[in-house]
């Protein structure tokens, strides 16, 4: 599947200009509020006519302002995900569920009721009305819902914004599953850098309309020059690695970065798959000399690459470990302690480290 958008479009004052391709699984489109996200996935969607440029997936020309040519949403197949799950609060969680099946075509090889109910856990909720659901239950239904539709695409706006970090953390699994065990692809809008972390194949960052980087989530996250955060709490990079190997008796999974080894609790995931590893930056602790008698498994050796003093007084310091970027948030106080510069031997001392898929 390859998405192919390349469009300009004004809104009022607002320009977008944006070109971006997605070849399948999740593609997050990222940025802070009002840089052009939500309606790139209305242009997707058919509910903007662009004003020049052309929109198409697997060939199939979905708008062409050159051409004149716009297929209007109803005959574009795609399913819709939004910000709350807009399910009809008269019918039950079955019956939301087959009105979305209605509008598959006959024929289609599409993913069957059972198998979208199993994904994402809703056998208990059949029979129940959504006001008897939780926010995280609902949007499971709500993409369920969309599943069933047997859509092209599948358009997720912040589907997980109006959620409090318990029900995201409840529904994210889910999502990655939906990820890995379908073949719909994915737009996935959103402004957390810990959601697209974990669950995007490729990014496109935007800013003021425009594309700003776009490419693999791992190489996007993992620059020390990535985009910055939209939450300065969110800062961190993302790493990939594979599993070297697995200590049973302590339950660690070993995960081998270019040039480190970090160890992660629990056992993960299979000798030699590949990890994501996100390292927040509130969770880097620094130290100028090698530490000792400290609980923290995963102890880091690199040198200062950069220090950025934040108008709140925390500094953002990046390490570099032999090619692999650390970012580190800590007071200007210990900052000043440490006697911090550019080039200086470190030690990174990482709290936590979650494994991202
Ligand atoms: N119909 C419109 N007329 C004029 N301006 C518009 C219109 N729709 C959107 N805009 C402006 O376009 C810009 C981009 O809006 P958009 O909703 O696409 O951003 P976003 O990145 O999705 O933001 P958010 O994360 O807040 O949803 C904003 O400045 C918005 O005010």
């Amino acid at each position: 599947m390859t998405l192919t958008v390349d469009i300009r479009h004004r809104l009022g004052a607002f320009v977008l200009d944006a070109a971006f391709t997605s070849d399948g699984g999740v593609t997050a489109l990222f940025g802070r509020s009002g840089s052009g996200k939500t309606s790139i996935i209305r242009i997707i969607a058919g509910l903007i006519q662009p004003d020049y440029g052309h929109v198409s997936l697997d060939g199939m020309v979905l708008a062409d302002t050159n051409a004149q040519l716009f297929v209007p949403r109803h005959r574009r197949r795609f399913g819709y995900v939004f910000q709350e799950a807009r399910l009809f609060p008269h019918l039950s969680v079955r019956q939301n569920l087959n009105y979305g099946r209605w509008f598959a075509p006959k024929n289609s090889h599409g993913e069957s009721f059972d198998g979208v109910v199993d994904l994402l856990g809703i056998e208990a909720l059949l029979d129940r009305k959504p006001a008897k659901l939780s926010g995280g239950e609902k949007q499971r239904v709500a993409i369920g819902r969309a599943l069933l539709s047997s859509p092209r695409l599948l358009l997720m706006d912040e589907p997980l914004a109006a959620l409090d970090e318990a029900r995201k953390a409840e529904i994210l699994p889910y999502l990655e599953r939906l990820r890995d065990e379908t073949k719909v692809p994915i737009i996935y809008v959103s402004h957390s850098i810990a959601e697209v972390a974990r669950l995007a194949n490729r990014v496109v960052v935007m800013r003021d309309g425009k594309v700003e980087a776009t490419g693999p989530a791992v190489e996007i996250f993992s620059q020390l020059s990535g985009p910055q955060p939209i939450d300065r709490r969110e800062a961190g990079v993302l790493l990939e690695g594979h599993v070297a190997h697995i200590d049973r008796q302590h339950h660690l999974t070993i995960v081998a970065l270019k040039a480190a080894k970090l160890f992660v609790p629990g056992e993960v995931a299979g000798v030699g798959k590949t990890v994501r590893v996100h390292i927040p930056a509130r969770d880097v602790m620094l130290a100028t000399a090698r530490p000792e008698g400290l609980s923290a498994l995963n102890i880091l050796e690199g040198r200062v690459a950069a220090i950025d003093t934040a108008a709140d007084g925390t500094v953002e310091v990046k390490v570099d470990c032999d090619g692999e970027g650390v970012l580190a948030r800590i007071t200007q106080f210990s900052s000043e302690r440490l006697g911090l510069r550019i080039g200086l031997p470190i030690h990174a001392v990482i709290k936590t480290v979650a494994l991202e898929s």
